[in-house]
């Protein structure tokens, strides 16, 4: 017989449809489920150079009022082939009434973020409300996330950062275009 504390009874949903159904509170992040997939262009003041990268963001619900939110970079070559592994994090974004949005997103570089903010009208605008930092971790005051959809298979990224004594400055720009509904 099925054990069922041997098989999660809750699995995660990567679309708006279907089961579980989404949190009433979701409605504004809605579109923001499922896969992504795309390249970018980063750089920052103490760099020589910027770099270009490719990246794949998930966003899943459990029918709660929250995001599962996972995101993996790796930077590219001139011909774009895979250079090396990049930046990882994972994270929540809690939804609030009336699109208010409070996200914890955790680096393992040390760097662990809270931002606030507001998801309005396909798009979510996120600044830092605290950062805290392992002993080794680089410096990093604070970020500000923007996150759009073009459309509704075209999510915009950009990504200002103030760290190692520099002022809030650009760090990344990225395209990403839906990978999937449903993760296979
Ligand atoms: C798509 C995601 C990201 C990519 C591709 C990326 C890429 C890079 C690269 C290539 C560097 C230069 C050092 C190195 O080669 O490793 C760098 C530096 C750095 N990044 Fe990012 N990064 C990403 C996200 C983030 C995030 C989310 C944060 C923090 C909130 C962050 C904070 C930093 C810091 C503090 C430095 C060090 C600056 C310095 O000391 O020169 N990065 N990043």
């Amino acid at each position: 017989m099925l054990d069922p504390a041997n098989t999660l009874p809750y699995p995660d949903a990567f679309g708006p449809d279907g089961a579980p159904a989404p949190h009433p509170l979701l409605e504004p992040l809605l579109g923001f489920l499922g896969s992504w997939t795309g390249r970018g262009r980063g750089g920052y003041p103490t760099l020589d150079e910027d770099f270009t990268y490719a990246q794949e963001v998930t966003f899943s619900h459990d029918g709660r009022p929250f995001l599962h939110y996972e995101a993996r970079a790796w930077l590219l070559d001139a011909e774009g082939l895979p250079l090396r592994p990049a930046a990882r994090e994972s994270g929540w974004w809690r939804m609030q009434p009336e699109g208010r949005v409070e996200a914890l997103i955790t680096q393992p570089t040390g760097i662990a973020e809270i931002l606030t903010g507001r998801a309005d009208g396909g798009a979510v605008d996120l600044t830092t409300h605290q950062v805290a930092v392992t002993p080794t971790a680089k410096d990093v005051e604070a970020s500000r996330r923007r996150y759009t959809l073009a459309d509704d298979d075209t999510l915009d990224f950009v990504h200002d950062l103030a760290a190692v004594g520099h002022r809030l400055r650009h760090h990344l720009t990225a395209q990403l275009r839906r990978a999937a509904r449903s993760r296979p």
